[in-house]
Order: structure tokens, then C-alpha cells, then sequence
């Protein structure tokens, strides 16, 4: 069996009043996984667990079978990592950062890069500092992807970007996943992204771990039934909420075989999208 691309195991984590964990998370390669959660749930916190920049409290971290706490720490080279913020770059240009970066990777890319450069038409002459928020992360990404790790790991990387870029990043990072086993995490809030570029959905809520879920099967488990008789009182089998006679369930077999055995009618059946069930998973955490 391939090893996975990272195993998150038992992680806790307490900063101040705020406590992240238990979290496991394995990802395997040849998967994206989304870290979605509302501000503050611990996604960054968790990206730098993972990249031990934060040391955890319980558990431990793999990548690629490796221990990221001993002595040997060549399991760098199997991770690019791309925090929220970098601090040291402003004095820099797009130039010198290249050169800099580009010499610290053995697997650096330097045909990738120039098409990133190209593709978001980045100016490599100005100093980092200087460049526009959007700019600054488009450099970040050209500067993160070529490292072609088989582990790429972006905290937030278009939060800033306007909409043709970022649908330039989900292609070159769908052709960049084809060109061999790799895995890419990536925490964001852009619907867009996780609806396109994801398999998993990993869901934090306020520190907690609300569940990896395969976001095919999410989206399917999701269903909204309008009836034409009332509801009962008590919580229907699957209900997630209710509103007058419409009714949401993430079971629906359960929640059908009810209807029919309670003869209530429903006239409608409809698909949540994607934003309306993370929304639910982080309004109304259930376990899983
Ligand atoms: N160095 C630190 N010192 C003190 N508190 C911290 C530190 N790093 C993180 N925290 C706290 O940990 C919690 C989680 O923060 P984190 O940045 O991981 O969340 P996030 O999910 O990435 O949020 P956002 O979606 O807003 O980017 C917050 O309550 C934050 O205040």
C-alpha cells in the first residue's frame, strides 16, 4: 500500500483560551483535501502542526510514513508549504526570491515557474512589499508550487485573487495533480475552490473535528423535502432542520422510509448545495 501523503494522529493543541483536537486526518495521494471551518477553527494553527512551525500538546504528525519530529528532516523536501502571511519577503524582489527559493529545492521547477510567472503575469522586478495583495499571493504560489513536492500545502492562497486568476490556479493545480501521486490541502473560504477542486471536505468547527467527509457523498446525503401534510412534533429520522413543511435531512433513506410509514406526503425532493451544507456543518456541529 502507498504511504500516506500526511497522517495526522490524535492531535491536540491548546493556544491560550483556544483548544484544537483530537484531530486525525489521513490523506492519501492522488486526493485535494479542503480544510474548511469558520474564523478561527484552528486551520492555520492545524497547517502548522503540520509542518511542525507549532508543537502539538498529544499525537503526532507523518509525512509519507516519516516522523516530522526526529533528527532527520528530509521529509521538508516531500512538503511545499504556503502560509497565510510570510514575513521577511517585503525588501525583496520577485527576482531575488526566486533565486533564493529556487536553490532550496532539489526538485525546483523553473519551466513551472516561468509559466506561472506568465499565467498571472507577475512582475518579477518589484520588491514584494510593494506588490498588491492579489500580486503578492500569485508570487507566493509561483514561488510554492515548483518545488514540486508530492505534498503541497496552501494556507488561504486566493483569498486576495481576482476571479480569472483563481480559475487559472484551480486549472495549473488540477494538471500539476496529474503528473504523478500527489495530495494537496488546501484551507479556504472560497466556495468555488472547494466545490471544484475538492474530494475531501475536512471540517473544523471552533477547534473541533467535525469530520472528513468525501464531498460526493456529503453532497449527495444532503436532501430538502417540502411536504403537503404537517410534520410531527418529535425530530423526523435524519432531520437537520425544518422550517413551516419543509424539512432538511442528511439521511434521506431513513428519513423516506418514514414518511411513508407515517403517510406524509412530500411534494418535493431537491439537492443541497455544497454552501448551504457547510453552512449547516458549521452552524449546527453534529458528530460524526
Ligand atoms: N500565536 C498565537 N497566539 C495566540 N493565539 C493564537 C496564535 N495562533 C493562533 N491563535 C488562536 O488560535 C485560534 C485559531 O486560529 P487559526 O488562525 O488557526 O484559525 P483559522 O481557522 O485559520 O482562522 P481564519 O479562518 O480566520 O484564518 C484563534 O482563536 C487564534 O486567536
Amino acid at each position: 500500500m502507498m504511504p500516506y501523503a500526511i497522517e495526522v494522529s490524535h492531535i491536540r493543541k491548546q493556544i491560550d483560551d483556544f483548544h484544537l483536537g483530537p484531530i486525525d486526518l489521513k490523506v492519501e495521494p492522488g486526493t485535494i483535501t479542503s480544510l474548511v471551518g469558520n474564523n478561527g477553527s484552528g486551520k492555520s494553527t492545524l497547517l502548522k502542526l503540520m509542518m511542525n512551525l507549532v508543537n502539538p500538546d498529544l499525537g503526532y504528525v507523518k509525512v509519507f510514513s516519516q516522523s516530522i519530529y526526529g533528527q532527520d528532516e528530509s521529509w521538508k523536501n516531500l512538503v511545499a508549504y504556503q502560509p497565510q502571511t510570510i514575513i521577511g519577503w517585503n525588501v525583496f524582489t520577485g527576482n531575488a526570491l526566486k533565486e533564493l527559493i529556487s536553490s532550496l529545492y532539489v526538485n525546483w521547477d523553473d519551466t513551472l515557474f516561468d509559466k506561472l510567472v506568465d499565467l498571472f503575469n507577475i512582475p518579477l522586478n518589484k520588491k514584494f512589499g510593494k506588490l498588491s495583495q492579489g500580486v503578492q499571493q500569485k508570487l507566493n504560489l509561483a514561488l510554492t508550487i515548483p518545488r514540486n513536492a508530492p505534498l503541497l500545502i496552501l494556507d488561504e492562497p486566493t483569498s486576495f485573487m481576482d476571479i480569472p486568476s483563481k480559475k487559472i490556479l484551480m486549472d495549473v493545480l488540477v494538471d500539476w495533480m496529474d503528473q504523478g501521486d500527489r495530495a494537496i490541502i488546501i484551507a479556504s473560504h472560497q466556495i468555488e475552490d472547494i466545490r471544484k477542486l475538492s474530494d475531501y471536505l475536512f471540517v473544523l468547527h471552533n477547534g473541533e473535528m467535525i469530520g472528513n467527509f468525501e464531498k460526493e457523498a456529503l453532497t449527495e446525503s444532503y436532501k430538502r423535502y417540502w411536504t403537503n401534510t404537517l410534520l410531527p412534533n418529535d425530530p423526523v429520522p435524519g432531520e437537520v432542520s425544518r422550517n413551516h413543511q419543509q424539512i432538511i435531512s442528511n439521511q434521506p433513506e431513513m428519513t423516506e422510509a418514514f414518511f411513508q410509514e407515517q403517510n406524509v406526503q412530500w411534494t418535493n425532493r431537491t439537492a443541497l448545495d455544497l454552501e448551504e451544507i457547510i453552512s449547516i456543518l458549521l452552524d449546527k456541529p453534529i458528530k460524526k
